[in-house]
């Protein structure tokens, strides 16, 4: 299986090995998202080494690994916080190496992040309400004084929106509470909420059950899974990753060990090898 998936997933430049997905896999055909031969060194440490793969429009992809592997590194990346020494990455067909984080995120990218970011002195209404904010709804301040119908029915949708969102993440309940306040699990699906308001065209998720209980994961897989957003996930938790993922990219010592379907990247020895030293 290394260097070759049987759909969806192409590893080192080479397309799966076939099938009905393997015609989806072709390079950069249909591929919400591409990374190509990309490197990071830190001095002498190679977090990543020539990492390979695609992701292609609406399925999910985990991406796993030992502690070390590269996974964060690997988010940076493609979230445009690091700059790849080498390699590229491609969004949508459109090469983005070079493009600063905030415009992927206008381009329709959202991420999570292993340590909780939100609005702690915000209620969590407002951390979703704020995440629909950067457009603007023309006409500046003076729209805003003036109370314009035209504004008063855009506050009307994103407050709708936001309600949706809440009530798919399970945070009806919450939603005037301050986000400081609340443990660890419900922060992060404040965050989730905050990633889903806009509709992104990309989700990067990183170890997003940490924290959770076991219903609060068992509702992410599922939210997760009706998004039909293309999105890749770093995450421990096995179990989650097996039943939400249709692909998985294994990283070890930054570099690609192995990808394909859940049940193929379980049985495989490189993986096993890894895991177990
Ligand atoms: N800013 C940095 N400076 C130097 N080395 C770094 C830096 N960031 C990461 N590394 C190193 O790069 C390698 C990959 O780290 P990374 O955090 O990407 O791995 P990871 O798979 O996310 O690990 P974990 O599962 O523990 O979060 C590790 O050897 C790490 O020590």
């Amino acid at each position: 299986m290394n260097g070759a998936t049987d759909s969806g997933v192409s590893v080192n430049g080479r397309s799966g090995a076939g099938g009905e997905a393997g015609a989806g896999a072709r390079e950069g055909v249909g591929a919400a998202l591409a990374v190509e031969a990309v490197s990071v060194s830190f001095g002498g440490v190679h977090a990543l080494s020539g990492v390979s793969f695609e992701v292609p429009e609406g399925q999910v992809c985990g991406v796993i690994g030992p502690n070390g592997a590269g996974k964060t590194t690997l988010f940076d990346v493609i979230s445009g916080l690091r700059r790849p020494t080498s390699g590229s990455v491609t969004m949508a067909g459109r090469d983005v190496t070079a493009v600063p984080a905030v415009r992927r995120a206008r381009a329709g990218l959202r991420r999570t992040f292993q340590r909780t970011q939100v609005f702690g002195r915000l209620t969590v209404a407002d951390n979703v309400l704020t995440a629909m904010e950067w457009r603007g709804g023309g006409g500046g301040l003076l729209a805003d004084l003036a109370g314009l119908p035209s504004r008063r029915a855009r506050e009307r949708e994103r407050r709708r929106r936001a309600d949706e969102v809440l009530d798919l993440c399970g945070l009806t309940e919450l939603r005037g509470a301050y986000a400081a306040a609340l443990p660890v699990g419900q922060r992060r699906l404040v965050e989730l909420a905050r990633a889903l308001a806009d509709g992104p065209s990309l989700l990067l998720l990183d170890e997003p059950t940490s924290g959770l209980d076991a219903e609060q994961t068992a509702r992410l897989g599922e939210v997760v899974r009706s998004l039909n957003t293309t999105t890749l996930l770093v995450e421990h938790d096995m179990s989650f990753v097996m039943e939400v993922c249709d692909r998985l990219v294994v990283l070890d010592l930054g570099k690609v060990i192995a990808v394909g379907t859940p049940a193929e990247v379980r049985d495989d020895p490189a993986v096993r090898a890894a895991y177990l030293g």
